[in-house]
């Protein structure tokens, strides 16, 4: 039995066409220009100009590239699927934007007939040899000679009704510039040109400034804004150039970034995804790439290892800028990072380097103020980090005041970054803070002395009234610290605090008489530790009894109490300072008043009488 062709209704193939590949019939222009581009390539030599015509409904193409010859004009054109662009073996030819042999088809989007006068360069040079194709939507062909003088093409469509829109000059023009206003041809509509310089990142300037300028004119007239940085691009085995802007705002991550994206100076989409890595969502690219191939529809890149190596490519070179702009502008990088840090967090987790930048440049909330987790380290060579924002809030404050260096790892990606910082050398140690690690416990003082101490905590709060702070005395470790000071916002160890006073009231309840007085009240507490050697002392220097140091008291007594005045201010300020607490003005007036009186007596005690 005899092989039989597949017929083919053209009317199916047309709507397959516009419904379910191109995204919108306005590509019929892009694959005209398309195919002019191509036949200008295979006719070779510079240069090359194709214009565009649009009168009356009526849309000419002309090119003076390679044109076809008769035969070729039976087999390219009226076959479909078939193309000049492949080679022996059926591959995409690098040098052509085409390769389905599909792209003419879609002119039948906008009209029902489609006329192509070609003539050969490769034909007779005589006045022969021009042919004339009439191709017709609903599957039909003509072919007769045709007049034409010079080789080339020249491609007609009358508007199919309701199509007219599509092929009227101003929508002609604007389509023509957005797909190839960049292309290396001269390309013309109604006599204005349409192409320039070429890509502007390849534009030569007088000095690299005014190349900047060019350039962040360009994203601004692109983007709508003027970029933080431009990261010149180049991807040499993916033929690719470009520039990326970064973005001066911040941006979620979640944000699908899409990029502007030419295949051989010629527009494939403005907003291609997963060109770059997902991390590196902090940027918008412009980018001609020559290697990298399209999906049929022409919309996006097709998913291959090229592609997959292009990108790697781009990261790596977004990721060289960061690394420069560390050693040779650290301010900048600061500007940076403030902006992206999640982006930049995101790639320290699998990038050693960034990892690196983040460590030495990223401040961090720590309880001795922000600093880089490197500056923190060298401070705190036994620093602990919390896990949650919550935790270091709780903690801070306390960790500070008992010397423990903590940083807040409770942020997106933090405590991941912490917990790979031995990466880059196992000897970095930054353990998690165990809550219990902290976790003062407030021991009551016997009655005794506790009754003992009552003219002291007395001159005491009198000395510390007017900043609103209310005096306790307690034993409590570690030891070494003098004095700790507890804002209401320290509920833990409020709550440890109030504990060991209801112990005290239930027990000595009727010694003490009214220590609970001020229960209720959420002042912030200055708590003396007893078993600090110098609170002790402070609290034994010795005062009388309420209205001590009044008019017809003592010279000594009224000294002792202005000394227990000087000391418990000093604690206090030493108390805020340690534990990063905001100063008032009020504040830092005591903390003066008290060193100033303390370095008066230390210089020149009052004579002992
Ligand atoms: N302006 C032109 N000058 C010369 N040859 C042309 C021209 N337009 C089309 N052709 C020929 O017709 C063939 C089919 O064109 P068509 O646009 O359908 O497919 P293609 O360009 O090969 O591939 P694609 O579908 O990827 O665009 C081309 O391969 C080319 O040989």
């Amino acid at each position: 039995m005899a092989e039989q062709a597949f017929q083919v209704d053209l009317r199916g193939v047309v709507d397959l066409l516009s419904r379910h590949l191109y995204a919108s019939p306005r590509v019929y222009l892009r694959e005209l220009l398309q195919n002019a581009v191509d036949a200008i390539t295979a006719r070779g030599g510079d240069g090359g100009r194709v214009e565009i015509e649009t009168s009356g409904g009526t849309l000419r193409v002309h090119d003076d590239g390679i044109g076809l010859t008769t035969d070729e004009v039976h087999t390219l054109l009226a076959t479909i699927g078939r193309s000049s662009k492949r080679d022996e073996l059926g591959f995409a030819r690098h040098d052509f934007l085409g390769q389905f042999g599909i792209g003419l088809l879609s002119a039948f989007l906008v009209a029902d007939e489609i006329e192509v006068v070609t003539k050969s360069a490769r034909g007779p040079s005589n006045g022969q040899g021009a042919v004339r194709w009439t191709g017709r939507s609903e599957g039909s062909y003509r072919v007769e000679p045709g007049e034409r003088d010079e080789p080339g093409t020249t491609v007609t469509l009358r508007a199919r009704p309701g199509s007219a829109e599509l092929l009227s000059p101003p929508v002609v023009a604007e389509l023509a510039r957005v797909y190839g206003s960049l292309l290396p041809v001269e390309l013309v509509v109604d006599g204005v040109p349409i192409t320039g310089d070429g890509p502007p990142w390849q534009v030569r300037h007088r000095d690299p400034a005014s190349r900047r300028r060019a350039l962040e004119r360009y994203c601004e007239d692109l983007y709508g804004f003027v970029p933080f940085d431009v990261v010149d691009l180049e991807v040499p085995e993916a033929g690719l150039t470009g520039v990326a802007f970064i973005l001066p705002d911040p941006v979620s991550p979640a944000a699908r970034a899409s990029h502007r994206v030419y295949l051989k100076r010629m527009l494939l989409a403005e907003g291609v995804e997963g060109l770059l890595p997902e991390w590196a969502f902090f940027v918008r690219c412009v980018v001609d790439a020559g290697e990298l191939r399209p999906t049929a529809s022409r919309e996006a890149l097709y998913e291959d290892e090229l592609l997959d190596s292009a990108r790697q490519g781009l990261g790596g070179a977004l990721r060289q800028w960061l690394v420069k702009l560390a050693e040779t502008d650290p301010a900048r990088l600061r500007a940076f990072l403030r902006l992206h840090q999640l982006g930049v967090k995101a790639m320290a987790l699998h990038d050693d380097e960034m990892l690196r930048i983040v460590d030495r440049w990223l401040d961090y909330e720590t309880s001795a103020g922000p600093m880089t987790l490197r500056e923190f380290r060298r401070r705190h060579p036994d620093g602990r980090y919390t896990a949650s924002v919550e935790e270091f809030r709780r903690l801070s404050a306390v960790a500070g005041a008992q010397g423990v260096g903590l940083v807040n790892g409770g942020y997106v990606h933090d405590t991941e970054i912490i917990e790979r910082l031995p990466d880059l050398d196992p000897d970095i140690r930054l353990s998690r803070l165990e809550a219990a690690e902290l976790t003062t416990t407030f021991g009551v003082l016997d009655p005794a002395t506790e009754l003992a101490l009552r003219p002291f905590i007395a001159a005491a709060q009198r000395a510390v009234e007017r900043l609103g702070c209310e005096i306790v005395v307690r034993e409590f470790d570690p030891a070494s610290l003098p004095a700790l000071f507890l804002t209401s916002r320290d509920a833990q160890f409020r709550e440890e605090l109030k504990r060991a006073r209801e112990e005290a009231n239930e027990l000595w309840a009727d010694v003490l008489g009214a220590v609970g007085a001020s229960a209720g009240v959420e002042r912030p507490q200055l708590v003396l530790n007893y078993r600090n050697p110098l609170a002790r002392r402070v609290t034994s220097l010795g005062v009388g009894g309420p209205g001590v140091g009044g008019p017809g008291a003592g010279a000594e007594t009224t000294a002792r109490t202005e000394l227990v005045e000087l000391a418990v201010q000093a604690l206090y300020g030493q108390a805020l300072l340690l534990g990063h607490h905001p100063l008032r003005p009020a504040d830092t007036a005591v903390l003066n008043r008290s060193f100033i009186g303390l370095l008066e007596w230390a210089v020149h005690p009052p004579e002992a009488p």
